[in-house]
């Protein structure tokens, strides 16, 4: 199964046949809203909202753990998540696509961002934070779907939810960043501790602040394009859903818990085991 998180703009999927409302709730709390299970083109979907419907939730206060924990639950393998981002480079002009590759972390250390604590450790190994083939795979569905897309590009995740000051904006052009954001690298980290495939479609919508001749960002901006960028993004997984190799699994996402847990297994709290049930059994065996 296939799980999109809808970002900014995208909170809802049309075109799902024998579609479900999913109500789910996780021992890390409950998501960000009801999934919408259903079926696109012959591939079976779940679709999250990231801020609940209606945009509800700050990026600091969506509930990653639950909101992937949930996907775990319904079987969901690859997560494509859908993104809002403002532009950092002159060539990623507002309206193009970006499958991005990598992420620098600018948040403060209050989401939850991780699976394990409570008597079990793991260090996943995060060098390459999304999925290569599904991201190759995005990157083919945007260009089919007629988007401008760029492959590759590393987003800042910061934490918000105001934007960045022209001089931070300045410093991430410096770092090497290509987009900026409030949300994907969290959500990163836990889809690979949950062994699941990640990818991103960014969409930008802005220029943030660095720009002499583009206005500063603004919500009234992003909204404005994003009314269209959202129509392509829909178009794009549409298109996805026609590849007839988005199921192989080529990758090593699925195992990325294999030599990571490191606690002695007898020394694993019951109760630890029993809540990431879904998502260590098959090491604890
Ligand atoms: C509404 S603009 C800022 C907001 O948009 C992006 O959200 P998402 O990644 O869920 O599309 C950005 O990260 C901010 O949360
Ligand atoms: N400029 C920006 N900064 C942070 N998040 C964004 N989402 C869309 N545009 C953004």
């Amino acid at each position: 199964m296939i799980g999109v998180i809808g970002g900014s703009g995208l909170y809802e999927m049309e075109g799902l046949e024998q579609v479900e409302e999913v109500v789910l709730e996780t021992p890390f709390g409950s998501p960000s809203d009801a999934y919408i299970t259903g079926v696109l083109n012959g591939v079976k979907m779940a679709f999250l909202p990231r801020h609940g419907r209606g945009h509800r939730l700050l990026p600091s206060e969506v509930n990653y753990r639950a909101n992937i924990y949930g996907m775990k639950q319904l079987g969901v393998q690859r997560i494509i998540s859908v993104s809002a981002v403002g532009s950092l480079k002159e060539e990623v002009v507002p309206g193009h696509i970006v499958i991005p590759d990598q992420f620098i972390d600018r948040t403060k250390g209050v989401r939850d961002a991780t699976f394990f604590g409570n008597g079990i450790v793991a260090h996943v190994g995060f060098a390459d934070p999304v999925c290569s083939c599904l991201s190759d795979k995005l990157f083919r569905a945007a260009q089919t779907a007629g988007a401008v897309t760029h492959k590759g590009g590393t987003y800042i995740c910061m934490e918000g939810p105001a934007f960045s000051t022209r001089a931070e904006s300045y410093l991430y052009r410096s770092m090497g960043g290509d987009i900026i954001g409030m949300t994907n690298l969290t959500e990163a980290k836990l889809a690979r501790e949950a062994e699941l495939c990640y990818g991103v479609i960014a969409l930008s919508t802005d220029y943030d602040c660095w720009h002499e001749t583009h206005d500063d960002v603004t919500v009234e901006a992003i909204l404005e394009i994003m009314h269209k960028n959202v129509v392509m993004s829909k178009a794009i997984i549409r298109q996805l859903m026609h590849d007839s190799t988005l199921l192989e699994q080529s990758c090593c996402c699925g195992s990325a818990l294999a030599s990571a847990i490191i606690t002695d297994r007898s020394v694993i709290p019951a109760a630890t085991v029993a809540k990431l049930g879904p998502i260590v059994s098959k090491y604890l065996n």
